[in-house]
């Protein structure tokens, strides 16, 4: 079994257990269940931002331990004052150090569309990612059956929610692919094998079909490779383990950001 599966089998105990607990009648009663949605697709690709999709990541199966001590309020803060775009929030306790709590807590200091980074298998953590302040969802096609995460997508949608479709190579990509889907992510990194690179972006950038907003995430350690990224085709960015792996994360954001911008700035002189 390789890491993705095991999550994945140990996601499905986890939300039986949850439904068990929580019935979806009472997440639907939270306070922000109601809320208006903020649009990813609006902000990845309003020109006036960097694009960055900026996570709170404590851990990761790849990793290890990144950064045990960060405030999610500070950091969420910080990275929205930084320049980012929107953030990613991890909400798998087990395998990343987030919870739900987390999220709750980036909704209530800031105004920016909200990832809720987690493992979907079921509605249920659809209408739990909606009840704890998220806008968007993420699906991975290496997780899903095509015609469960079209279902999941279009569930999705039908809360007034945007989806965050995540794929790692053509194959995936032409099996997901669905109305439901508001933005495509290419995994620069391989989830079965932690293998890394920018490369699997570069070659799928021209394989996604324009109607969809183009997201390059993980890997992403320089702001040189984020201006490569962009050349090619992609609105937004993911950026999780090179900011947290700082002791002040929303420090290492705006540095990352104030230097994207500067080389943005010298091409356009350029040019
Ligand atoms: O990061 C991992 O080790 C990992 C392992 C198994 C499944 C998912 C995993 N990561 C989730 C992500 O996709 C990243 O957190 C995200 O794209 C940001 O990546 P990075 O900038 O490299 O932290």
């Amino acid at each position: 079994m390789n890491i993705l599966e095991k999550i994945i089998a140990d996601k499905y105990r986890e939300v039986a257990e949850r439904k068990s607990l929580i019935p979806t009648k009472l997440l639907e009663k939270s306070i922000f269940y109601d809320g208006k949605v903020v649009s990813m697709k609006k902000y990845v690709t309003d020109p006036e931002k960097s694009g960055i999709i900026a996570e709170f990541k404590r851990k990761s199966p790849s990793k290890g331990l990144i950064n045990g001590s960060a405030s999610v309020e500070q950091v969420s803060i910080g990275y929205m004052q930084a320049g980012a775009s929107a953030l990613s929030i991890l909400t798998d306790q087990e395998y990343f150090g987030g919870s739900n709590e987390d999220l709750k807590i980036a909704r209530k200091f800031n105004f920016c569309p909200i990832l809720r980074k987690d493992f979907v298998v079921d509605e249920y953590q659809i209408i739990e990612a909606k009840s704890i302040g998220a806008d968007c969802v993420l699906l991975i096609a290496a997780a899903l059956e095509s015609e469960k995460l079209k279902s999941l997508a279009n569930f999705a949608k039908s809360l007034g929610m945007e989806v965050l479709l995540e794929v790692h190579d053509g194959e995936e990509l032409k099996k997901s692919l669905n109305d439901g889907v508001d933005l495509v992510g290419v995994n620069n990194r391989n989830l079965k094998t932690f293998e890394v690179s920018i490369d699997t972006s570069l070659e799928l950038v021209t394989a996604i079909p324009d109607s969809f907003i183009k997201i390059s995430e993980s890997g992403i350690s320089d702001p040189r490779a984020l201006m490569q990224l962009k050349k090619a085709g992609f609105d937004g960015f993911l950026i999780g383990e090179n900011f947290m792996k700082s002791s002040r994360p929303e420090q290492a954001a705006y540095n990352f950001i104030k230097e994207f911008k500067r080389l943005a700035a010298s091409e356009l002189s350029e040019a």
